[in-house]
């Protein structure tokens, strides 16, 4: 049996850190928006007893890689699958791409080896490898709370995105221990956020650090909000349509890499899914 399924990129419009947990991990407020731009990924299930993937980037070994420690998360018995992944989200750009590979993986073995687990039980899973993966589990635009793993859907009118991916890699590690991160931002509601009093807690470490994303906020602040998604590297400005997230991915500065992207409340893996079900 075989499935083909979309892991869509992330951004996250606002990020607040509002405390530290005694394990060192980080309490944060966040609205994690998906995009209909990401990476795709081919399962076909065997009896092997063995996952293996093709497609990996080079720099990551396929036995580190979120796709493969997440399946192994799920395997029993002499259950064994082929992945391919093809990938298009830059990587530790703050875009969520090996979260949302690691979460397609999830839901498509869940789905072929006929496992039977709540989107809930799968969330938990995917939180023990990452605090991203359970936004992409769930499968809607959210606000989260907690490290991240705590979730309210929200809708979110049309919008279009421009992302610029600086040549650089930004470690989250790094910049969650770093001493100079603000940690103490009072909560909000949701409200305040559809008000516009959000930032990203970590932009101005990041810049600091990494001239590449300075010069990118400096460039995209031309064109309206420019901002940091995640940890970085990836910085984004929001448009309310594609001719005009696409007039300034024209202006370019040569050299300079980026994509247009729109808005999407829910996920396409979970549509897709349901459609192998029928
Ligand atoms: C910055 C965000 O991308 C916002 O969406 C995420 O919070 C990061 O999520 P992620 O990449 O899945 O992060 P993980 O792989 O779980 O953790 C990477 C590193 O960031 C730190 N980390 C991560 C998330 C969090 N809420 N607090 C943290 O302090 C962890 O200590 C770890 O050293
Ligand atoms: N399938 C994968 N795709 C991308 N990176 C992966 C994958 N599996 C493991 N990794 C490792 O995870 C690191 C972070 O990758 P990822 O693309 O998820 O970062 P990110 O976009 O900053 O994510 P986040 O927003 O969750 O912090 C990479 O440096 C890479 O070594």
């Amino acid at each position: 049996m075989q499935l083909q399924l979309s892991a869509p990129a992330k951004l996250n419009l606002f990020l607040h850190i509002t405390g530290q947990r005694e394990d060192g991990y980080h309490e944060l407020q966040t609205l994690f928006r998906l995009l209909d731009y990401g990476d795709t990924l081919g399962f076909t299930a065997n009896r092997s007893g063995e996952i293996r993937l093709s497609g990996s980037p080079a720099d990551i070994p396929p036995q580190d890689n979120l796709v493969v420690r997440a399946a192994r998360l799920l395997q029993r018995d002499d259950f064994g699958v082929d992945i391919h992944l093809d990938k298009r989200i830059p990587a530790g750009g703050g875009l969520g791409g090996g979260s949302s590979d690691a979460a397609t993986t999830l839901l498509g073995l869940n789905h072929l080896w006929q496992l039977g687990l709540s989107s809930e039980q799968l969330q938990a899973i995917g939180a023990q490898l990452g605090a991203d993966i359970p936004v992409f589990v769930a499968g809607h635009t959210a606000w989260a709370e907690g490290i991240g793993e705590r979730l309210t859907a929200v809708e979110l009118p049309e919008a279009w995105y421009l992302i610029m991916a600086p040549d650089c890699h930004v470690s989250t590690a790094q910049i969650f221990s770093h001493r100079q991160l603000t940690r103490n931002t009072g909560a909000i509601t949701i409200a305040a956020f559809f008000e516009g009093h959000t930032r990203n807690d970590c932009q101005s470490l990041v810049r600091e650090l990494h001239p590449e994303v300075d010069n990118a906020l400096n460039w995209l602040g031309n064109f309206g909000d420019a901002r940091l998604t995640g940890t970085g590297a990836c910085v984004f400005c929001e448009f309310p349509g594609e001719a005009q997230a696409r007039a300034v991915l024209a202006r370019l500065p040569q050299g300079a890499k980026g994509f247009v992207a729109r808005g999407l409340n829910a996920s396409p893996v979970i549509r897709e899914l349901s459609s192998y079900k029928h």
